[in-house]
């Protein structure tokens, strides 16, 4: 095949060295399905064609610095916020929100949270880590609230995925397990 100048023609060139044949049956997200198997509890309604959504069990904001360091890291202290009649009326802030779901990231897998769309058009986002191969726990995100907003305790704010992903080794850190009663 000619190389038609957007590098198309070139990756099919790749092909017949077996390299792109390689890539394309690998795929990166799993289904909602897949992570529903990982996560609980979950509803169907939780279930979404790429992800499943994630709810919020309980908001912090803080209140003391932490620090990273060279030789290890604190996290800074923090005060609860409490919900009014079970709703969290957020005025714009950084805030840590804790999920309601535990979560297990399958081996073979890294797992990602995205902001559940509607919470970014109402100009809020959360932020996400790495959630490694081998972690379990109720995890927590970095919600940034750009304009006040007011979030029902239990309701659908995130997306957790799947993507396949190498790895050496198992997660095995302090947050190992963290937020499972
Ligand atoms: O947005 C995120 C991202 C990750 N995690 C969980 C899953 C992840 O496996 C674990 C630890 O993340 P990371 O390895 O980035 O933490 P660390 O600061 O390097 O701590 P450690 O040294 O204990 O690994 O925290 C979250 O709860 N929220």
């Amino acid at each position: 095949m000619p190389d038609r100048g957007d590098g198309r023609g070139k990756r099919r060139r790749c092909d017949r060295h077996g390299f792109a044949s390689r890539s394309a049956s690998r795929r990166m997200y799993e289904s909602g399905r897949y992570v529903a198997e990982r996560l609980e509890p979950v509803t169907d309604d939780q279930i979404q064609p790429n992800g499943v959504d994630l709810t919020l069990a309980a908001v912090e904001r803080q209140t003391e610095p932490g620090r990273i360091g060279t030789d290890g890291k604190t996290v800074g202290k923090r005060e609860t916020v409490a919900p009014e009649e079970g709703v969290y009326r957020l005025e714009p802030g950084a805030y840590i929100a804790r999920y309601g779901e535990t979560v297990a990231v399958p081996d073979g897998h890294v797992g990602f949270v995205y902001p559940r769309s509607s919470l970014m058009r109402n100009s809020c986002m959360l932020n996400t880590a790495v959630w490694d191969a081998g972690y379990e726990g109720r995890g927590e995100g970095l919600l940034r609230v750009g304009h006040t907003v007011e979030l029902e305790a239990g309701a659908r704010i995130a997306q957790f995925v799947l993507a396949a992903a190498d790895h050496e080794g198992r997660y095995d850190g302090t947050y190992q397990g963290e937020h499972i009663e």
